[in-house]
């Protein structure tokens, strides 16, 4: 709910805001020009008659004398019927020249007022502050609530790069825009007389007593004022003999006789008139020029949002599958939540949609953490979720268990698991899912289940028992969706460890070959791969399958090339196909970011730990090591002589400066071990580099991990620290399989 009021008006309003937001910008620059333009004002150097006096010595007939917020003072004249005004100089009342406004900031004040559209404009300058409280009030709550609370507003920020960009220019903007946007909401009221600006309040009309005019400067009540509280100074019209001069201060207007000197009447402004001074001054920095320039860096944080909103919407909304007939939450008598990475789940949710809604019900689905607090009309919840990284929630979902416990929602409610049974913990975010709605009451509609690799045919059993507890059949027939893929040519290979019964083979793959005679433009404009970075991953399809296998990327898309690293699972369908791939092969692959796996953008050194063919996204890691950031890596194999995989380049990334200390292992070589082995004999050195503040990062087997973060818990214990800690501050990266 928060986020559709947050992105709602932000999309609608994004170019509006951002003009206000850079006009005013430029604007707010102007107070602190104008103060250091216009010479200081001494207070006490000089009275309001002597400038009065220096003034009228110039010109036939002075209007008015105005000094400005930033401490200019204007004398507007009548040479005849020349109408001018002059910059005087506030400490001797001497004319310094000419006073003209620039044409180019009247225009982009009118810009920022009223967009040059009058009226129209004035109405969508005032809606654009409306939505700007309205964003940064939503913002703020999304960021606190994402970073954990009020008090972590501080705390790191994750997520991908537009995403940082979003929430960190929110947190260094936000107090200037909250108070820019209320601010230009109550002008823009007042504006509209909705709200009085005291303005135009009436003032007393007391007559002079019409007697010949003493020169201005030496009327006693205009002598008694410094210049420092000037606002405007009001001249008698030089025809009506009994007309008086009008002295406004910050305090009120004083009506004083033209003749004798004496102050006829005193009017206080009114406290609406004191309010709207300070807005103004609040929101142009007018007389607080330090507070402008504040505002203008604030406003320049609004394109920021406005570009970085405009992405991460669209990449939210293309990623969210589209279901015909979705019925809105407040109708439907049946809720499908589905938690979800890579998409597959939303595919099963959309097959149970359409049987459940032809069997005469009303479906709404939503992602997982979409759950309302409250589903008016639902008689059931249908929870269908995939399992992440060590047993985890998918992106779609991780937000759930969170929302579940600020719920007061119980409904009947079946949970689905989907997940791969090579991972040990199994569907385990699906079980975590059922446990807490078991513990918050929700009766079980049908006992949990869960789907192995994505099986159909589980699936229709699934539905037969749902269909039994709905009281009518259910048909769940699902034809998984082929994702969307690239064809990849087979350009290099290089084998390992058949002698040591790993065989493991590094594979490269670039976009298939340029084929002779060639269309003109496709050489113009070749073909190129979609961007990646190493430790992102690749989905693979294995022919006659169309459930894809995730193998970490070694290279990045700069480099024009995909490489991976494979090792051969005894019967496994993708790895078996790989491993016998000819050079000039072709494999059906997608991208997959992984943007929770990569090192952090800290100068402290990196530790790179892994077995096998888990180098692959470390050995990326080190090649995109241009900054020569100290680098540590462990890593495991069985024998140097037949599977040190990546040799040869990982020497070269010693040789310059890319990678510092290389301390590989071997099992099977005499007085060999294991990876957690040689990180327990470092303890010492490790200790050292966590000290200071290095981030490690783990790719291999999940025994491997978990041998590695007992060693690490052991030489981070003294400390006071655990791979816990760690990783609940980025610290500490797993990517395990
Ligand atoms: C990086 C990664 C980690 C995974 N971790 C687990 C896991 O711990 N337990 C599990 O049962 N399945 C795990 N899986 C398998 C997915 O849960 C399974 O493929 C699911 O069907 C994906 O659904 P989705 O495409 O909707 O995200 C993992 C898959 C990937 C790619």
């Amino acid at each position: 709910m928060l986020r559709q009021i947050h992105s709602l008006p932000g999309l609608v309003a994004a170019l509006l805001v951002a003009v206000l937001a850079l006009t005013g910008a430029v604007l707010s620059v102007q107070p602190a020009l104008e103060r250091f333009a216009a010479s200081s004002v001494v207070t006490g150097t000089i009275s309001v008659a002597a400038l009065a006096e220096a003034a009228q010595a110039q010109h036939a007939e002075i209007d008015k004398i105005t000094k400005t917020a930033s401490g200019s003072v204007v004398v507007s004249y009548f040479d005849g019927d020349k109408a001018g005004a002059d910059l005087a100089d506030p400490a001797t009342g001497r004319v310094i020249g000419p006073h003209s406004p620039s044409a180019t900031i009247r225009f982009i004040t009118n810009l920022h007022r009223s967009l040059l559209l009058g009226t129209a404009g004035r109405i969508a300058a005032g809606l654009g502050a409306l939505a700007m409280v309205v964003l940064t009030i939503t913002g703020a709550m999304m960021l606190a609530a994402r970073l954990g609370g009020w008090t972590a507003l501080l705390q790191p920020i994750r997520g991908n790069a537009r995403q940082r960009w979003h929430a960190q220019a929110g947190r260094l903007a936000i107090v200037g825009l909250l108070l820019t946007a209320l601010t230009g909401c109550f002008l823009s009221l007042t504006s509209f007389e909705l709200i009085p600006d005291g303005l135009a309040e009436p003032v007393a009309t007391a007559s002079g007593g019409g007697g010949a005019r003493a020169s201005v400067g030496s009327l006693a009540a205009l002598q008694a004022v410094d210049l420092a509280d000037l606002r405007e100074l009001a001249f008698p019209y030089a025809a009506d003999p009994t007309d008086t001069y009008r002295l406004t201060t910050a305090a009120g207007v004083t009506q004083i006789d033209a003749a004798t000197g004496e102050a006829l009447s005193f009017q206080p402004h009114s406290t609406a008139r004191q309010l709207y001074e300070t807005i103004y001054m609040l929101h142009t920095g007018q007389g607080l020029w330090p507070l402008g320039l504040l505002l203008g860096l604030s406003a320049l944080a609004v394109p920021v949002f406005a570009i970085t909103g405009a992405m991460i919407w669209w990449q939210r909304r293309r990623s969210l599958p589209r279901i015909a007939d979705n019925r809105p939450a407040s109708a439907a008598d049946t809720i499908i939540l589905v938690g979800s990475e890579g998409n597959s789940t939303w595919g099963f949710a959309r097959t149970l949609h359409a049987a459940l809604t032809q069997a005469g019900h009303k479906v709404h689905a939503a992602p997982m953490n979409a759950l309302a607090r409250a589903y008016p009309k639902a008689a059931r919840m249908l929870i269908l979720t995939a399992t992440y990284g060590d047993g985890t929630a998918p992106a779609s979902a991780s937000g759930f268990l969170a929302r579940l416990d600020r719920s007061a929602l119980k409904l009947p409610v079946a949970v689905l698991g989907f997940g791969d049974r090579s991972f040990p913990q199994f569907c385990r975010f699906a079980e975590d899912v059922a446990a807490a709605l078991a513990m918050r009451g929700w009766p079980a509609l049908i006992e949990i289940d869960r789907i192995d690799r994505q099986s159909s045919q589980s699936f229709a059993l699934w539905g037969d028992r749902l269909g039994t507890a709905l009281g009518h059949g259910l048909t769940l027939a699902h034809v998984a969706e082929r994702p969307k893929t690239m064809a990849l040519e087979l350009v290099k290979r290089v084998d390992y460890g058949a002698e040591v019964q790993a065989p493991t083979a590094i594979l490269t793959f670039r976009l298939p070959g340029a084929a002779a005679g060639r269309a003109l433009w496709k050489r113009l404009f070749p073909a190129s791969l979609p961007p990646f970075e190493a430790g992102d991953l690749v989905g693979i399809l294995p022919p006659g399958s169309t459930v894809p296998r995730y193998y970490s990327l070694a290279s990045s898309a700069r480099e024009g090339i995909l490489e991976i690293c494979v090792r051969k699972q005894p019967g496994g369908l993708c790895s078996g196909f790989l491993n016998d791939l000819p050079l000039g092969g072709r494999i059906d692959g997608f991208i997959k970011a992984n943007p929770a796996f990569r090192p952090n953008a800290s100068a402290a050194p990196l530790i790179l730990i892994g077995a096998g063919a888990g180098i692959a996204p470390l050995m990326g890691f080190l090649r995109a090591n241009r900054s020569h950031r100290e680098a540590h890596l462990y890593w495991g194999g069985r024998s140097p002589a037949s599977d040190f995989l990546y040799r040869d380049d990982l020497a070269s990334c010693i040789a310059d400066g890319r990678l510092s200390a290389l301390n590989a292992v071997f099992s099977r070589v005499a007085e060999g071990g294991y990876v957690q082995d040689r990180l327990a004999k470092d303890a010492q050195q490790l200790a050292a580099l966590l000290r200071r503040g290095a981030q490690i990062m783990v790719c291999g087997g999940r025994d491997m991990a978990g041998g590695v973060s007992q060693a690490l818990d052991a030489i981070l214990a003294p400390m006071g620290l655990s791979t816990a800690t760690l990783k609940a501050s980025g610290l500490y990266l797993e990517d395990v399989y």
